[in-house]
């Protein structure tokens, strides 16, 4: 079994003494009084002490000195990329199926394995919004017997670049202008445009990052990838090469852009909020583990596809997913600086039975990580940070250092040793053990040294026009949508002709309705273009999917039966969804019944579908709406007409192709005044005995695809 994530390691010859055995209360946390740093009774903390009531402070205030110092440096640097984050525990459960190919003991039948993951954005500062159009991080510590093992990925496929050297490049072009520090969060702007479209290794990442996968609706509902191919290694020392996903349980789902936009003001912590919510209120998110295959036969390549180059994905037609094991998240973090912003993943983390391959990306990674976490989190010993530590036992004959916590004994921390019993080796050199430990013999063809890349690495094109091609008409809309608004904000012409001119050698329609929106000639491909076959796996669309966790806006009018209110939650929670009550002003409508939203807090964002029980007349006193919501149902406003604040709420979920159930058929002649449509599809009047279920056979398409045209 393993230890909880707060216990320390014992090792054979190291004891480890001092606060970190309760790094997680702290001796501090304990007192049932107000101490100082050092345990000292305080009796006053509110008034520095001073000459006189109106006298200047004394320097000899220790407790204000303590008190403001620790303050002032309460800040650690963010991280440089994946700055903003949330992050949870949970555990992995090994289905056991991994046994002929990889040694790695957490992949041992029904192990179960304690796990922190952390989401995040790559582009933003650490406060900015959860719901930018950007790349997802998706990185899971397994604490495992073996040491720590972490897959440290993104919810896109392929990466930007092909050799680790490029890093600095994309990431100065993808963040703020350095002038002026903005725009924040986003790539809407010259610079990323600028070496994209120079750099063209970068089309297949972009295409995916201006697809609906760039703005997830959840963390909970992203697939995670590990990009880069890995060589596994069983326990006869064979091995094999293999690519690791992560797919979501509820399926892959996304925002629309709309949707992104409005709720990067409204709940710039969505993301967050929804990974917390769903976690306490036991919708635990689950993810399956799993693995394409290729046979480790020296060609470092399957189907024509260098396995070598983190731009080229393997379909999944050609290689499918074998499932390996269970991901279930369901513990929140109790300290987000402790837990969610002091981890520290690192590609390196591996364990027997996983190695790396020469993909030139990850080898660039591995020296990346430790170098910017001994700046980050302040010297060489942050994997003893409670949330770093290993599960397993160590012995690593590594001394002192800044934050050193441990208080070793012993007097060699050295090997070999004859003074402190030697440090031995888990196995002898030659024995079986041994023999899955070592780094796998991979053979080193003699090479000359040079600044160079593999031939396949130089097709650009083909990856960005069979994920496009992969797409369903409505994706393939938001795909050109995205591409429009991004350009849209650049301001150089010769930026958006260049970008125009890799678009075309994409694909000639995506070109042609991405020059439409900019007002500029389509060009014609200046490369041959690759006739790509699609891969319907990357396509959301066209699956049901469970609803577990969705959020149902029950919208009620003052004159709704309660009982009706009570029946139609109770129904919706019995299907596993998350209900938010909005009615005309909060408080609650009776015991049990408290109003989530009213009109006015309540966003179309939040919600999944939306239920509309009654008619919600614009009461005569009816307060006037937010100055964001003002307008939008034109001249709808008035005391026989609809609440305009009940009318915004359903044009915006109209346009973001949600579904609405009403009970009260006349609302239809309200719709008519919002401009939307008698027998728009997944708009119906339904029985209120119909209406929960409807909606949630809708929610398990995520949404009415049809309108969205395309
Ligand atoms: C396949 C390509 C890559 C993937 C999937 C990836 C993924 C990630 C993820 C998920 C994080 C956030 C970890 C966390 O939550 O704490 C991260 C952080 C980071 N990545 Fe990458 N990355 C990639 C390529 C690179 C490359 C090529 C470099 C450098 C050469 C790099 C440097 C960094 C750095 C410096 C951090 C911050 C780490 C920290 O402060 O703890 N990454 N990356």
């Amino acid at each position: 079994m393993n230890k909880p994530a707060n216990q320390p390691n014992q090792s054979a010859n190291a004891k480890h003494t001092g606060p970190p055995e309760d790094a997680k209360t702290g001796y501090g946390q304990r007192s049932e009084h107000m101490t100082t740093s050092q345990g000292a009774p305080v009796r006053d903390t509110d008034h520095s002490l001073k000459a006189g009531p109106r006298g200047p402070v004394l320097l000899q205030d220790h407790h204000l000195r303590e008190k403001i110092t620790h303050f002032d440096h309460e800040r650690i640097p963010e991280r440089v990329v994946h700055a903003r984050g949330a992050g949870a525990f949970g555990q992995f459960t090994s289905y056991g199926t991994a046994e002929s190919i990889c040694a790695a003991g957490f992949l041992e039948p029904g192990r179960v394995t304690r796990v922190f993951s952390r989401f995040s954005t790559v582009v933003g500062s650490r406060g900015s919004s959860d719901t930018v159009r950007d790349t997802r991080g998706f990185a899971t510590k397994f604490y495992t017997e073996e040491g720590v093992f972490d897959l440290v990925g993104n919810n896109i496929p392929v990466f930007f670049i092909q050799d680790g050297i490029k890093f600095p490049d994309i990431v100065h072009a993808a963040k703020p202008h350095p002038d002026l520090e903005i725009p924040q969060a986003q790539s809407a702007h010259d610079t990323f445009w600028d070496f994209v479209s120079l750099h063209t290794p970068a089309q297949a990442h972009a295409i995916w990052q201006m697809s609906d996968r760039g703005i997830p609706r959840s963390f909970r509902m992203m697939e995670g990838f590990g990009i880069h191919t890995f060589r596994l290694i069983n326990a006869q020392g064979n091995s094999c090469l293999a690519k690791f996903h992560w797919k979501p349980k509820l399926g892959v789902h996304s925002l629309t852009w709309e949707e992104a936009q409005l709720t990067s003001g409204a709940d710039p912590d969505f993301h967050r909020r929804d990974l917390a919510d769903a976690i306490s209120s036991g919708h635990y998110p689950q993810w399956e583990l799993g693995v394409q295959v290729f046979p480790d036969d020296g060609s470092e390549s399957f189907e024509g596809i260098d396995l070598l180059d983190p731009t080229k994905i393997v379909p999944e037609e050609l290689a499918p997913v074998q499932p390996l094991g269970l991901l279930e998240l369901n513990e929140n973090p109790s300290n987000y600086f402790a837990e969610t912003e002091q981890v520290a993943f690192h590609p390196g983390h591996l364990v027997p039975g996983i190695d790396v391959t020469n993909d030139p990306l990850l080898q660039v990674r591995l020296f990346s990580y430790i170098d910017t976490q001994l700046s980050r989190l302040g010297g060489p010993n942050f994997s003893q940070l409670p949330i770093n530590r290993p599960h397993a036992p160590i012995n690593d004959t590594f001394r002192d250092g800044m934050h050193q916590q441990y208080i070793h004994e012993g007097i060699a921390p050295y090997k070999p040793n004859s003074l402190d019993g030697g440090c031995p080796f888990m196995a002898e050199p030659g024995s079986e053990a041994q023999a899955r430990m070592v780094d796998f013999p991979e053979a080193v063809t003699e090479a000359v040294k040079e600044r160079a890349e593999p031939v396949g690495f130089s097709d650009h094109f083909s990856q960005a026009r069979l994920f496009y091609r992969s797409l369903t008409a409505p994706e393939q809309l938001h795909v050109q949508q995205g591409y429009s608004f991004e350009l849209g904000k650049c301001s150089s012409e010769e930026v958006r002709k260049r970008q125009l001119q890799c678009l075309a050698n994409i694909d000639e329609e995506l070109c042609a309705s991405v020059a439409l929106a900019l007002g500029l000639p389509a060009p014609q491909p200046d490369e041959e273009v690759k006739d790509m076959a699609p891969s319907p796996a990357l396509s959301q669309v066209g699956q049901q999917w469970p609803v577990d966790g969705r959020v149902l806006g029950l919208v009620v009018s003052p004159e709704t039966d309660l009982e009706l209110v009570r029946r139609l939650k109770d129904e919706a929670m019995g299907l596993n969804l998350r209900v938010l009550l909005v009615a005309a002003d909060g408080g609650k409508l009776a015991e049990g019944l408290p109003v989530d939203r009213s009109y006015l807090t309540a966003r179309s964002v939040e919600f999944d579908s939306i239920l509309v029980v009654g008619r919600h007349r614009a009461a005569p006193t009816a307060k006037v709406p937010l100055d964001t919501k003002a307008g939008a149902a034109g001249d709808h406003a008035g005391p026989e007409m609809l609440d305009p604040r009940v009318g915004l709420l359903l044009q915006e979920t109209f346009r973001q192709s949600k579904a609405v159930a009403y009970t009260s058929p006349e609302l239809e002649q309200d719709l008519a005044k919002l401009a939307i449509p008698a027998g728009t599809p997944g708009f119906e009047h339904q029985d209120a005995g119909q209406a929960v279920t409807w909606l949630a056979g809708q929610m398990a398409l995520h949404r009415v695809w049809q309108r969205f045209g395309g």
